[in-house]
Formats: C-alpha cells, structure tokens, sequence
C-alpha cells in the first residue's frame, strides 16, 4: 500500500496530539511515509513535537517524523496538508469573546462579531499558507479545519477557485452523529445523514440506518423527553454541556429537523448574552483547562520518555474526522462525510456562489455533494441572512472597506443594530491592529 506524506500545519495546536492518535490508529488503512509537524510558535511546536517523538518511538517507529518552523521542510513533497492554525491565538480568541460582551452582544469563537473578527485575522495567514503549500506541492490536498470555516471557505473560493484540491470541513457534524449514536445506542458510522445549511449553521433533515429507515423522528421524541448529551460528555467542560442541552428548546420551537448546536445564538441571542460571563468567557475556560492539560500531559510524556499512564485525549472526534477523510480521498473510498463546498444547485433556492455544508461522497476526485432541494421559506431566511453576512465580511477583507465591514455586521443576526455594530467594530478594529487589513471609509464596491 502506498504511504503517505503529511503536514501539520499548526503543529502546536491543543488539537494535534488527538490528530496524532488518530494517524496511529490508522496506521494499517492510511500508512504514513513522512509526517511534519509545521507551526509558527517554535515553542509550542516543540512541546507537542517532543511528544510525538516518544509517541511514535512506540508506535509507529518506522514513520519518518519532524517538527519544524521552517516552510520549505515543512511543504516540500506532500500528499496532504491538514490545516488548524489560529491567528492570535487564545489571546485574541478572548478578546473577540469578550469586546461584543461589553455591548450586551454574543461573545464566541466562529459566530456573531467574535467570528468576523478571527475571520478577518484567518484570511490572510490561511491565503499565505495555500501559496507557500502550491510553491513545494502542487497537488498536495489541503484538509482545512481553521475557523472561522464559514469565512476561510468563502475567501479561499474567491482565489483559489479552480483549485479542487483544498476541502474546509468542520467535526462538529461528525460529533452530533457520534452524541446520537450514543443516545440510540447504535454505531454512528452506519448513519447515512443528510444535512443542509452554511458552516455552524445546518440542520440534519433525514439520518438513515443501514436498512433506509429515517432515525431522526426517533431521536428528536428522545431528545424532547431526556434533553441531549455530547457523546463524550463525561470530559466536557460545562458550557458545552449547556450547549447540547438547549438542543431540546430548539426543537420544542423548531421541529422540523435536528439542529447544528451552533443555531443556539442565532435563534436565542438574548437568552444566551445573559448566561455569558463577560469577565471570563470560553476562551478563558480552554485556557485554564485544554490548553494547560494538553502541554503539561505532553511535557510530562517527553520527560518520562513513555506515553504510559498519560491521557492527553479524550474526544477523538476531530482526529478522526481528518484522518477519516484523507483515507476516503487517498484510497477513493467514497465514504459520506459532511462538507463545506459550493452550492451550484444542491439547495436550489439559494444562490450557486455560496458556500454550503451537505454531505458528500468524498472520492479520489474529492467531493461529489448531494443536492437537498429547495429548502423552506424559515431556513432560507436564515440562511440569506447569514450568507449576506458572510460575504460581506470577505468583501470588508479584500476591499478593505469600513462600510462592507458595517454591513456585514449589521446582517448578523446577533447583532442587528447598526448603531451597536459600530460601536464593536469601531473597539475590533483597535483590538486587531496589525492582524487585519486597514479598513478605510469611502471605498465600498455595492
Ligand atoms: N473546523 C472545526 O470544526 C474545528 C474544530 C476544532 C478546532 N478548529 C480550529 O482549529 C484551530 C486550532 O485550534 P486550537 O484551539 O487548538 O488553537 P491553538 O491556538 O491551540 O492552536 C493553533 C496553532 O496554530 C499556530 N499558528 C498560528 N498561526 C499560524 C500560521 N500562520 N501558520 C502555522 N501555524 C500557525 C499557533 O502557534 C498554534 O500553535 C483553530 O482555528 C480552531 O478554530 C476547527
Ligand atoms: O471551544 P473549544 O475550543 O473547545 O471548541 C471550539 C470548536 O468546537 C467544535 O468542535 C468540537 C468538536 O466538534 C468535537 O468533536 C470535539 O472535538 O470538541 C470540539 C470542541 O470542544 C467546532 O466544530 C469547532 O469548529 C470549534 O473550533
Ligand atoms: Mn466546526
């Protein structure tokens, strides 16, 4: 069997040592010739490249490891690129928490005005990368998780639209398919799911078993009756156990299909501002716990030279899903997974230049996506809403336009008035100095 070239791109993530169970894991359906891990932050790379090395002494000990800061080591001959880098880091990931808290708005990573905010830092950093990835390998796919999802798949369509080796894919579908597999007690891999919407913002409308019986009647008279857990929710902290928790409202008042948890600040804004702690958001709680966990388990495994006794994973939820991918692609599997691509048709009443979330067939040709149809006249509310917003936002990037910048925010629905979108892009823009593109006034294309 052929083996495999591979990159990290954003070694240091709190994400990598799962990603890296996941390969091992995998070892003997998606073997692996070369693996890099690549990040800026030579620091943190070399904690989890420490760790990796005692992890694959054990494990993998014929796999050709590296960890560098160094691009050309890092791109050069690859067959895959898997991309999870965060512009700023947790530091910026709290203040674009925290500054739209202050103004009584959402406060989160990928949705509201926290989410223009990363998308505008994402943009640039993730263009650069696709560059420096096409200099050392042209037809290396590029598997993206880097969020804002929604925004990066947007801007990346805008310049690399020929591409169709660059796939953003998000694992927060995977890891509803895995929380209702828990709760009927049957393998989530045997689902067969359709699903339509925008990045954090879809619905499952059917879930088949393997005889073609729709599971989802089922799943939401359960969810209805003993409210919605994460499949792993012994090791969530409490604010993601609040947010499969709410599943159950949001069915009670919409209960046409199974919700992505993300609608959660988009049909309840209000609700949510009030159970938001302004002085100490998410980004706060991953600080004090993932991130501290996963770079104390890591140096203690290099120091120990044993992965022994260490627990530095619990979900694999997102290692999976990548590794999974790669493998369909790679082998021409044509397994279902759920993707970010464009529309052209697949939800007919909304427009062919969007950037939709189905699910896929992903082959060697990459993604053959299934069309859902027209949707109804609710979820293309919804959805136009947020797609305008979405758009807008890359507008704001490339035009480098105030106004753009206003729009966009205006259309989002968790902030809806124009004099408070000021008032937060006005602090964001001081807050991001040097990270985003100088937006000046006057220079909005319509
Ligand atoms: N799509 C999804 O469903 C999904 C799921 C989980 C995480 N994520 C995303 O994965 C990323 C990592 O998340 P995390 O919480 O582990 O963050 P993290 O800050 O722990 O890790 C990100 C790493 O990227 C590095 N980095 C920053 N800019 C870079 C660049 N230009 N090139 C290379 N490396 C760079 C940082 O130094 C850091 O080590 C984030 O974008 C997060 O939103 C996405
Ligand atoms: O707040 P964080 O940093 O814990 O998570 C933000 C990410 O949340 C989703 O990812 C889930 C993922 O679906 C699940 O499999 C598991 O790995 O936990 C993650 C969160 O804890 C979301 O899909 C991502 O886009 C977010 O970045
Ligand atoms: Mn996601």
């Amino acid at each position: 069997m052929k083996k495999y070239n591979v990159v990290i791109v954003g070694g240091g993530s709190t994400w990598t040592p799962g990603l890296l169970q996941s390969l091992t894991k995998n070892k003997n359906v998606f073997p692996l010739n070369r693996l890099v891990l690549f990040d800026i932050d030579a620091e943190r790379q070399k904690i989890i490249g420490e760790y990796a090395k005692v992890l694959f002494k054990e494990k993998y000990p014929e796999l050709d490891f590296q960890y560098t800061t160094d691009k050309e080591i890092a791109y050069k001959n690859m067959d895959f690129v898997f991309c999870q880098m965060r512009t700023g880091g947790y530091a910026m990931r709290e203040l674009d928490e925290k500054i739209p808290l202050k103004f009584g708005v959402i406060g989160q990573e990928t949705c509201g005005p926290g989410g223009f905010a990363y998308g505008m830092r994402s943009i640039r950093d993730m263009l650069q990368m696709i560059e420096d990835v096409r200099k050392y390998s042209p037809n290396a796919w590029i598997l993206n998780y880097t969020n804002p999802a929604a925004i990066v798949a947007e801007a990346i369509n805008r310049v690399y639209k020929d591409d169709k080796r660059i796939l953003n894919i998000c694992d927060q579908p995977v890891n509803l398919l895995r929380s209702y597999g828990r709760l009927l007690d049957m393998d989530p891999y045997e689902f067969e799911p359709v699903y339509f919407g925008l990045n954090h913002f879809g619905w499952f409308t059917h879930l088949y078993d393997k005889f073609g019986n729709d599971l989802v009647p089922k799943i939401k008279e359960i969810i209805k009756r003993q409210g919605f857990k994460p499949v792993d929710a012994e090791q969530r902290d409490q604010s993601w156990l609040d947010t499969y928790s709410i599943v159950k409202d949001m069915l009670e008042d919409f209960p046409d299909y199974l919700p992505n948890t993300y609608l959660q600040y988009y049909y309840y804004p209000e609700y949510k501002v009030k159970k938001l702690d302004p002085n100490y958001t998410r980004a706060n709680e991953v600080m004090d716990g993932r991130e501290k966990r996963v770079f104390a388990e890591c140096r203690l495994v290099a120091e120990k030279g044993t992965t022994a006794g260490s627990s530095v994973v619990h979900n694999d939820a997102h290692g999976d899903m990548i590794v999974e991918v790669a493998e369909s692609i790679a082998h021409n599997k044509n397994r279902i997974y759920i993707i970010i691509t464009e529309n052209n048709g697949l939800i007919s009443n909304i427009q062919d230049d969007a950037m939709v979330e189905v699910a896929a067939i992903l082959g060697v040709n990459g993604p053959r996506p299934f069309g859902v149809g027209k949707i109804g006249t609710f979820y293309k509310g919804l959805m136009e809403q947020q797609l305008a917003y979405e758009k807008l936002t890359v507008d704001a990037y490339f035009e480098q336009s105030y106004e753009k910048a206003l729009q966009a925010l205006t259309l989002n629905r968790t902030v809806v008035d124009a004099k408070k979108a000021r008032k937060i892009l006005d602090e964001l823009i001081k807050a991001n100095k040097g990270y985003w593109p100088e937006l000046k006034k006057g220079r909005s294309k319509k």
